[in-house]
């Protein structure tokens, strides 16, 4: 392929995108991957690496994602560090990407793509050229806006008639996205597990049977969990408690996914609460731990900016260890709604706000933070394990 850095950066003459807020803010840039007009919720995400994996995970559905970090997109991009696929999850992850620098030519042994190339094949837009700082700054003072990216090489921009698309947009809170994004048919996780204990090149034989519920789920996490021994059944979001058990589950996994867990959770919560009461171990991550947490009476809120990075520290109050960990979420449980069969587990040390429960009546947990890792640290990678330990104890 040709990394040729003229193929993709032209020089500017003349602006060929905008973002637009929705109280009529904009910034000009230049247009990335597909011509197109975006519209979501800006947020911004402080991790320095993972650009791919942060672009494909399906809990960033209805958003764009300002990336803090300046020099996005020169380790190009590859077929494998992607958290999801069109085949998989039809209905897509973030929106579309907001970005200081231009996007030069990839340098990485392991690139296939120019990250412009690649946008325009998944359909998103982007915007180049824009002082992240200040968008950033702009969140942080008012809150994650409703915002336009608009992409147009002709550069003529109807700002007016883009606002009020800005505005239209029903936002976040309500928004329920799991459905979208979700498989369409049940699959099986089959990804081969290859561990130092049985020797390089032997499969292990799966200890356990996890039904993962799909609201969006990263395939990190279902690699994590195959790493613990487990063999993974994917079902979509809608699936009845009913078919879950005709699973014959040992173990049974909520996933991450985007939107408002509230609004997720009118169909999710009912199977979940069934769930729950067939005893059988539970474990939930972002979105699965809103939603478990809604399951058992809790309530959830729409946070100010959300956190979305991968150096957020966390307290671990079974070992009273701090772990640094990856973040994507706009949402969060409320830990003054937590009835009394519960347990603080997990806590934000940047905000003391609720990272992870545990309950006390029945073998289920869950946490905030994301274990996967992809992009991120895996110091909380250990919950996999305890997931696979309360599988173990219960049989
Ligand atoms: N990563 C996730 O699962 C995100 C959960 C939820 N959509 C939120 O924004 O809080």
């Amino acid at each position: 392929m040709n990394h040729d850095q003229t193929d993709h950066i032209p020089p500017h003459t003349q602006i060929t995108a905008a973002l637009v807020l929705a109280d009529g803010t904009v910034f000009w840039g230049y247009g990335i991957g597909q011509e197109a007009d975006v519209v979501g919720e800006v947020c911004f995400n402080t991790a320095m690496t993972g650009y791919q994996e942060i672009l494909t995970d399906p809990s960033y559905a209805g958003q764009i994602i300002t990336f803090t970090f300046p020099h996005i997109g020169n380790v190009g991009t590859n077929d494998e560090d992607i958290e999801t696929s069109p085949e998989q999850n039809p209905g897509g992850a973030a929106l579309g990407l907001i970005v200081r620098e231009d996007i030069t030519s990839p340098s990485n042994f392991r690139a296939g793509e120019h990250l412009d190339t690649w946008c325009r094949e998944r359909g998103l837009t982007g915007i180049s050229g824009i002082d992240t700082r200040r968008l950033t700054r702009y969140i942080r003072l008012n809150g994650a806006p409703n915002g336009v990216v608009s992409f147009n090489k002709a550069g003529k921009f109807d700002i007016p008639a883009l606002v009020e698309k800005a505005k239209a947009w029903p936002g976040l809170n309500g928004m329920d996205l799991a459905k979208t994004v979700t498989c369409r048919e049940p699959y099986s996780w089959d990804e081969t597990r290859w561990t130092l204990e049985d020797g390089y090149g032997k499969q292990t034989s799966p200890k356990a049977h996890v039904v993962a519920i799909d609201y969006g789920v990263k395939r990190n996490i279902l690699r994590c969990l195959a790493s613990t021994g487990a063999k993974i059944t994917v079902v979509p979001a809608t699936t009845s408690a009913a078919d879950v058990l005709a699973l014959k589950p040992d173990g049974i996994f909520l996933s991450n996914g985007p939107g408002d867990p509230a609004a997720t959770g009118e169909y999710a919560i009912p199977v979940i609460k069934e769930l729950l009461d067939s005893g059988i171990p539970l474990f939930g991550i972002c979105l699965g731990h809103q939603m478990l947490a809604l399951a058992i009476g809790a309530k959830t809120v729409k946070m100010h900016q959300g956190h979305r990075g991968a150096n957020h520290p966390v307290m671990d109050y079974n070992t009273n260890k701090v772990e640094i960990t990856s973040m994507n979420h706009g949402f969060m449980v409320d830990k003054d709604s937590l009835p009394n069969n519960v347990k603080v587990s997990h806590i934000s040390l940047f905000d003391q706000t609720l990272c992870g429960l545990e309950l006390v009546d029945r073998p289920a947990f869950s946490v905030q933070h994301h274990p996967e890792a992809s992009p991120g640290p895996q110091d909380s990678h250990y919950l996999f394990d305890r997931f696979m330990e309360m599988i173990e104890k219960h049989a």
